[in-house]
């Protein structure tokens, strides 16, 4: 397949030399742009609201790296559902490889691939699950079939047939009163929400000729630190 693809040659580049960038910003990104304590969150909230008003598709999609008991590393996406100096929080299934991985090695970096902006944020640090209350209160927010699907389905687990889970999903929405029922579809008990509390935070902008503008904070343990990293 790609070698019908002119991979080597695939590239875009960023902006023009000392202006602005796809983000529309003319100035470069900076240490001092990263100020509080902790320092990282005021700008994210930035980037996360011009890339929704820019309108790239599903802008809380973030990319989730774990490694599990055997030291393999995985990523997926998953969707952000909670920002803030706490950290940034998702939902999913806790059996799941993920879960799994997690339980082992409650570590993970998270990537949010703003490319469209030209920018991209990378979380890591510790992971912990959200409490009870706050998975539920997220889970009753959620559309009626979401809950049914992730009541049924035992994630990451083999299934036999695309019909085999469509007759799973009939069988959890039957237990309930139905797709259209009125019966409150309680929460699964293996799924629910993580936090992931940021250690480091590094912000990239790209720029013309592969300059990039990279800034990392750190939480040394007594205290955060902002530092510019070469491209
Ligand atoms: C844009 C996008 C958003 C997704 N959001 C979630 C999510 O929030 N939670 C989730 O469990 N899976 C989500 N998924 C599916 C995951 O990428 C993944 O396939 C699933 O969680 C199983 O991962 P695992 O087997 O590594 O545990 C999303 C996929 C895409 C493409
Ligand atoms: C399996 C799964 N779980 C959870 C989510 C999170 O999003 P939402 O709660 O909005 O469905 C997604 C989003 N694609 C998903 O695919």
């Amino acid at each position: 397949m790609s070698e019908h693809l002119d991979l080597p040659s695939m590239r875009v580049g960023y902006g023009a030399a000392d202006s602005t960038g796809a983000d529309g910003v003319v100035e470069h990104l900076d240490t001092t742009w990263l100020t509080g304590d902790p320092p990282w969150p005021a700008l994210f909230q930035r980037w996360l609201g011009e890339a929704v008003a820019a309108q790239i598709p599903e802008p809380n999609a973030m990319v989730l790296g774990t490694v599990d008991a055997d030291g393999r590393p995985a990523t997926r996406t998953v969707l952000c559902k909670g920002a803030d100096a706490d950290g940034v929080v998702f939902f999913t299934g806790y059996d799941s490889r993920k879960g799994r991985a997690l339980a082992a090695n409650p570590v993970a970096s998270v990537t949010f691939p703003w490319i469209a902006m030209e920018r991209q944020v990378h979380f890591r640090g510790r992971v912990v699950k959200v409490d009870p209350a706050e998975t539920l209160a997220y889970w009753q927010a959620r559309p009626r079939g979401s809950q049914l699907s992730a009541y049924a389905s035992q994630q990451s687990e083999p299934i036999g047939s695309r019909a085999d889970l469509v007759a799973a999903a009939a069988a959890v929405a039957a237990e309930f009163g139905g797709v259209d029922g009125q019966t409150p579809v309680p929460v699964p008990p293996h799924w629910g929400g993580y936090r992931l509390e940021p250690v480091s935070v590094e912000f990239w902008q790209g720029r013309a000729d592969r300059l990039h503008n990279r800034v990392l904070t750190e939480d040394t343990g007594t205290g955060w630190t902002v530092q510019r990293l070469q491209p």
